[in-house]
């Protein structure tokens, strides 16, 4: 409270301050504003900047603590500190041991460690996953994730450019086009002869064990490598590299493999190797490329091929031969860039993408379709009505994704056994991250949104997204392909839908979305 004496002495001195001063005891003195007024709203502005400041530093503070991923539960007790729980997490057999129970018993939102003890966030929260796939600007590859991959596919390799950046954009919108269905469409033929070639090397194999009257697994798993790498070869480039027929095929072809065989070669010393990337300098990463180890022969290798392979075949692209051989998708890239007038691609954009397919497009469809046949042959009913209805539509010339049991069987595959059963992107900025269902904290809080700071390492579970009860019912754990005929988990309006294909994560979402 101000008394009135104290106002009228505060009114003589801002009055005098006004003025000359002269006579002011005699004066009548007139002041141009109530300083009254003025204190006043001094004072309300310092107690309202307090409390601004207050609020601002409770939030913060608030904040900061809530954004403490270590108020979240996790397996995080007795771990290794060189370690962490990275070796349960990728190297448990069967694959997803652990991470399946741990979904159990903390939810779809977790903290678990990484090497050196990095507090690190698992997530398969479906509003979670939604946010962090189409968050283009928020989301991406880790800076030493990138530095692995330029130094396999080069600089200018689209999983090495910054996610939904220009460049980035600008080459996932040439290719894109090129792997529509209608642009698919007229290459089936070429995948049934390199399926039946491959059928009937099975039925040799089978013969064979068959005569020897031994019971030795047939390995199914290689031959289905070939496979792939014989389809991509030819739709993807229009080269035979007739792997099913020579077991493995050309140069090209198997340096290729041998790169997919390096990066699924997980061992305690290769995760070690990713985590101390960021503490190494680049000088010592580069140099280190040149050590004369396997794992580095090997890129050489790689790197060597598939640059003059990759060079010739653009070449031939550009100036296609008298017999019209066909350059596959990557010759209708080559030939809509030669027309585009804006966003042209380069040779270099253009060629460092096609060793990339062969890697990112063997393993992962290979891997899908083994297990697809797996499934298949353990189930003779259902086997037996999938056949009837390809059967059937080769009558009928029926389109492919008209097959509902067939289409049911593939997306169960996917769902159950993920080709990628597991990302990881790092945040670019601080943000908030939506939650499909509150979860409770350590501390008790409840909450409904998850914030995260900048340079937090996010792993995305692919597969444990996939086998979320809230999601796909209770019996996610099972797998049972007719639960897609009535085709209930397809709809895109479902709240929080998830990627190109069926509310699945297999091909993730967003700007990085699977391109094949
Ligand atoms: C069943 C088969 C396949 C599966 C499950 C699959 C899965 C994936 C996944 C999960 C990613 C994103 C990885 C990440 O962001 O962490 C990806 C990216 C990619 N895939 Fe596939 N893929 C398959 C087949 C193919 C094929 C056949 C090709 C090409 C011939 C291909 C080309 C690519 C490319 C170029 C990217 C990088 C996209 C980018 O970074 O913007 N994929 N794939």
């Amino acid at each position: 409270m101000i008394s009135t004496a104290t106002r009228q002495s505060l009114s003589v001195y801002f009055g005098s301050t006004c003025h000359s001063g002269k006579d002011f005891k005699n004066t009548q003195i007139v002041l141009p504003f109530d300083p009254f007024d003025v204190v006043h709203s001094w004072t309300l502005t310092l107690i309202t900047v307090v409390i601004c400041t207050v609020l601002l530093a409770r939030r913060l503070w608030f904040i900061r603590d809530k954004l403490h991923i270590r108020d979240l539960p996790g397996p995080v007790d007795n771990v290794s500190w060189l370690y962490g729980n990275l070796p349960e997490l990728l190297l448990s057999r069967p694959y997803g041991k652990f991470e399946s129970e741990w979904q159990e018993q903390y939810g779809s939102i977790y903290r678990f460690k990484g090497c050196f003890s990095e507090d690190l966030l698992f997530i398969s929260d479906p509003a979670a996953i939604r946010y962090i796939f189409n968050s283009a600007k928020l989301f991406d590859f880790s800076p030493n994730r990138s530095f692995i991959a330029s130094s396999v596919f080069g600089k200018d390799a689209v999983v090495v450019l910054r996610n939904g950046g220009e460049p980035h954009r600008r080459i996932k919108n040439a290719f894109s086009p090129a792997f529509a269905l209608a642009r698919l469409q007229p290459y089936i033929p070429v995948m049934r002869d390199i399926s039946r070639k491959a059928a009937d090397k099975l039925m040799q194999k089978y013969l064979e064990r068959e005569s020897s009257d031994s019971n030795a697994a047939v390995d199914i798993y290689h031959l289905l490598q070939h496979v792939t790498s014989d389809i991509i070869g030819e739709v993807g480039f229009g080269q035979q590299f007739n792997a099913v027929e020579t077991n493995g095929g050309d140069k090209v072809a198997q340096s290729h493999q041998n790169v997919v065989m390096l990066a699924s070669r997980d061992s305690k010393s290769a995760i070690l190797g990713e985590s101390i990337i960021p503490y190494v300098p680049q000088i010592i990463m580069r140099l280190m490329l040149h050590l004369p180890t396997r794992t580095v022969r090997t890129l050489q290798s790689f790197r060597a091929v598939s640059e003059v392979w990759a060079s010739a075949l653009l070449r031939d692209s550009l100036h296609p031969s008298e017999d019209g051989a066909d350059g596959g998708l990557v010759g209708f890239v080559v030939s809509s860039n030669k027309n585009l007038k804006h966003e042209r691609l380069s040779f270099n954009e253009i060629s460092r993408q096609t060793s990339m397919f062969l890697v990112a497009g063997q393993e992962t469809t290979a891997n899908a379709l083994t297990w697809a046949l797996y499934e298949l042959a353990r189930r003779p009913t259902w086997q037996d009505q999938v056949r009837k209805e390809i059967i059937e539509a080769q009558h009928s010339e029926s389109s492919l994704d008209k097959l509902d049991y067939l289409n049911a069987h593939i997306k169960e595959t996917l769902r159950f056994y993920p080709p990628v059963p597991l990302t990881e992107r790092m945040a670019f900025e601080d943000t908030v991250l939506p939650l499909s269902r509150p979860i409770t904290t350590i501390s008790g809080r409840v909450i409904t949104e998850l914030p995260i700071r900048k340079g937090q390492m996010i792993h995305v579970g692919i597969a444990s997204y996939h086998r979320d009860p809230h999601v796909w019912g209770p019996d996610a754990h099972t797998f049972n392909p007719p639960r897609w005929v009535d085709g209930r988990y397809d709809s895109g309006d479902l709240p929080e839908s998830i990627g190109p294909y069926s509310n699945l994560a297999s091909f993730v979402g967003g700007a990085r979305m699977c391109l094949g």
